[in-house]
């Protein structure tokens, strides 16, 4: 059966690490999306947290066409209409409320909402959504929660987002119910803010030479 997030899995399986950016500035948003494509990424993230989120979003898509951009820290129903205005490719949330699924409507097949525990899951996946993010995922049980959630919610897929670490990324990976990681430590706040753009190219292809 084909899903409206195919074409995620399918560059996910060619680059499984999603980069979550924090960005103060649009105008860096061109660098930064060349940076993630020259490390080898396919998807990025980019978080709502700052108010050039939207702007940052579609900078980076006009840069770089062939990145999977998502809106992350997508919250209210005024986020998801700005993130797809802005030609955000997919929508992720850290959990869900009853507000934000109204607001979401069909716009759930794109959406990829956190989940802690294995009734949220239970709730989300009846109500449509087809991919979660275990979040945050250190803190909630990390690897054991997920090796936990496979044999009774077979038919689930995760993006364990929150605590990843370069470290233990691929343990992650390992786990056959999870399509990908999400994580900070690509390219941190630091190194957008000093634009070490190699430096992030570089951080890219060692995470995915270890996935
Ligand atoms: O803002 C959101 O909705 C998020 O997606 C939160 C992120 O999952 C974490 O910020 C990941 O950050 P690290 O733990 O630093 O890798």
């Amino acid at each position: 059966m084909t899903s409206p997030l195919d074409f995620l899995l399918e560059a996910a399986r060619r680059a499984p690490i999603v980069p979550v950016l924090i960005v103060e500035q649009s105008e860096v948003a061109a660098d930064l999306a060349r940076a993630l494509v020259d490390g080898g990424l396919t998807i990025a993230e980019v978080t709502l947290r700052t108010p050039s989120g939207f702007a940052v979003i579609e900078a980076m898509k006009a840069a770089a066409p062939e990145l999977i951009v998502g809106a992350g820290t997508v919250l209210t129903g005024s986020d998801v209409e700005n993130s797809i205005s802005a030609g955000a490719d997919f929508l992720v949330s850290p959990g869900m409320s009853p507000r934000l699924l109204d607001a979401l409507g069909e716009r759930r097949k794109i959406m990829i909402p956190g989940i802690a525990t294995a009734t949220e899951a239970m709730c989300r996946y009846e109500e449509g959504f087809g991919l979660l993010k275990l979040f945050p995922a250190s803190v909630v049980g990390g690897v054991g929660a997920l090796k936990g959630f496979a044999s009774p919610l077979p038919h689930m897929r995760f993006m364990p987002t929150g605590g990843v670490t370069e470290a233990d990324a691929g343990n992650y990976l390992a786990l056959p119910n999870v399509f990908a990681v999400g994580g900070s430590w690509i390219a941190s706040s630091a190194d957008i803010a000093a634009a070490d753009w190699r430096g992030i190219s570089t951080k890219a292809t060692r995470a995915l030479a270890r996935a």
